[in-house]
């Protein structure tokens, strides 16, 4: 998850320019799509050290004092909940106001890291006219100009050393763990022979800290795998002998440790109730997962049955359709060779990142191109998209109605981003997300 960071403060005390100073350039790229109403603006800030999403919480028009307190009250509130770093802005030349004061208090009691920036000190006459600012008493104070760039790098500085730490980088480098699954005596154990048997194993199946939890390191193409919990799959010929039955439940538990699950089903027999079960689960735990029919040897096919094959599993497993399907014999070898470089393909997608420009491109043409239907009788608006995190690729989605949005405009959402993205061999994962309570106040006023 990329860490949001909120900046929060009356109206006119240089929000937007902060917020264009951080961006780099003027204006966020979600103002330019037109049709869209935004009262907040979002960006995906990737420059410095850490990418982070930047909010601009600003835009309320300049109202009463009774109201003002109100506006950033509930700002804030949003802020403290939504966020993971808050910039709480005063203006130098206003001084301190009884807002900043009140809405000061309220920070103090959020667990979250909150700077204390005083815009508009341009100069340093007006630095030591700032001096009253720090009657707050808090601990990260900083004079800015948000204008003339004066003291936001260093700002910025802190803010990288206070963010956390995103494991994008590593994502790609860290070892692909491979959970093997199926029903009994689909072939499994003869697979993960077949597969070992290739590669160079680098650790053996010891007894692990628990009772039946053993994983076997293996080196492919000078990269690392872990094919784990193969406790409940014999080794032939080795000295492993008396194991408990492979149990649902043990399924279960090595799915929940993996990245890429294969799901072995045997050629030889229809899909079963235990199949629909352990791949539903599958794609529920948000794993990458290729589907092995074993044992294709056996089948004494002409032609159509490869494709006969592949169009019962996709009518079997509807909603396992991004997953590929891969046709292999444990016992000749045929095509094994193929499942490290489906593993592989799959995972490259499962931790795939998608840029916030792209996400949005999409996510723009997909809603406006067909919208989503009226909830309660209200259009349901669609703001900005953005990937949030990986493993699975993870999409947070800004709209006025989070829990209306059906779950068939969910499924075609995906689908736009599948055309448009492939991530081929993973599920995606799409969360709704409201905006601050100050807006939907304002549209039930004045319904649009
Ligand atoms: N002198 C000076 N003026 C600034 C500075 N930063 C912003 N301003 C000015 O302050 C005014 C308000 O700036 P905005 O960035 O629009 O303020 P805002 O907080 O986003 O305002 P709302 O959108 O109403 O919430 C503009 O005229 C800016 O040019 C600064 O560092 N120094
Ligand atoms: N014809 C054919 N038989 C296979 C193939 N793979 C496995 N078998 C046979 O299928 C039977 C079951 O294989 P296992 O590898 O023990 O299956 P498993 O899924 O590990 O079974 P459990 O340990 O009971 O869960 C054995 O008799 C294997 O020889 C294959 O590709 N083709």
């Amino acid at each position: 998850m990329k860490p949001i960071v909120a900046i929060v403060g009356r109206p006119n005390v240089g929000k937007s320019t902060l917020f264009n100073r951080l961006l780099g350039h003027r204006r966020a790229m979600v103002d330019d799509s037109p049709g869209v109403t935004r009262d907040r603006n979002y960006a995906d800030i990737s420059r410095f050290d850490k990418p982070f999403i930047l909010i601009d919480t600003g835009g309320f028009e300049p109202v009463t004092e009774d109201r003002l307190l109100q506006q950033m009250r509930e700002q804030s509130t949003m802020a403290m909940e939504e966020a993971d770093v808050i910039l709480f802005m005063m203006d130098a030349r206003s001084g301190l106001t009884p807002a900043d004061i009140e809405v000061a208090k309220m920070l103090r009691r959020v667990k979250k890291p909150v700077f204390y920036l005083v815009n508009k000190v341009d100069g340093d006459k007006l630095e030591h006219e700032s001096a009253e600012f720090y009657t707050l008493g808090v601990d990260r104070f900083y004079t800015i100009s948000a204008e003339h760039n004066r003291g936001v790098l260093d700002m910025v500085d802190d803010l990288m050393d206070t963010l956390p730490d995103v494991a994008e980088p590593s994502d790609r480098e860290e070892l692909t763990k491979i959970a093997v699954v199926g029903r009994p005596n689909v072939g499994k154990s003869s697979l993960v022979n077949r597969l070992l048997g290739y590669e160079r194993v680098v650790a053996n199946p010891t007894a692990g800290t628990t009772r039946d939890s053993v994983d076997t390191l293996f080196m492919c193409n000078k990269k690392p795998y872990l094919l784990i919990d193969t406790a409940g799959i014999r080794r032939k010929g080795k000295t492993v002998e008396k194991l408990e039955k492979y149990s649902v439940v043990d399924a279960l538990r090595s799915i929940e440790r993996a990245d890429v699950v294969l799901v072995v089903l045997n050629a030889e027999d229809g899909v079963t109730e235990q199949d629909e079960r352990i791949a539903g689960y599958v794609h529920e735990a948000g794993k990458a997962c290729v589907f092995v029919i074993n044992k294709w040897d056996a089948l004494d096919k002409d032609n159509a049955t490869f494709g006969l094959y592949v169009e019962k599993v996709r009518m079997e497993f509807k909603y396992l359709a991004y997953a590929p399907i891969l046709f292999v014999s444990a016992k000749t070898g045929q095509r094994i060779g193929k499942i490290i470089a489906s593993v592989d393909e799959v995972m490259e997608q499962y931790t795939r990142r998608v840029s916030t420009s792209e996400v949005n491109r999409i996510f723009t043409e997909a809603t406006e191109s067909h919208h989503a239907p009226l909830a309660h009788g209200r259009r349901v608006k669609f703001y900005f998209a953005t990937q949030v995190g990986t493993r699975p690729p993870s999409f947070v989605i800004f709209t006025n109605q989070p829990e209306s949005v059906h779950f068939s405009y969910e499924r075609y959402l995906v689908n736009r981003f599948r055309e448009a993205f492939g991530f081929n061999g993973t599920p995606l994962h799409l969360m709704f997300r409201g905006r601050d309570k100050k807006t939907l106040a304002r549209q039930a006023h004045n319904p649009a």
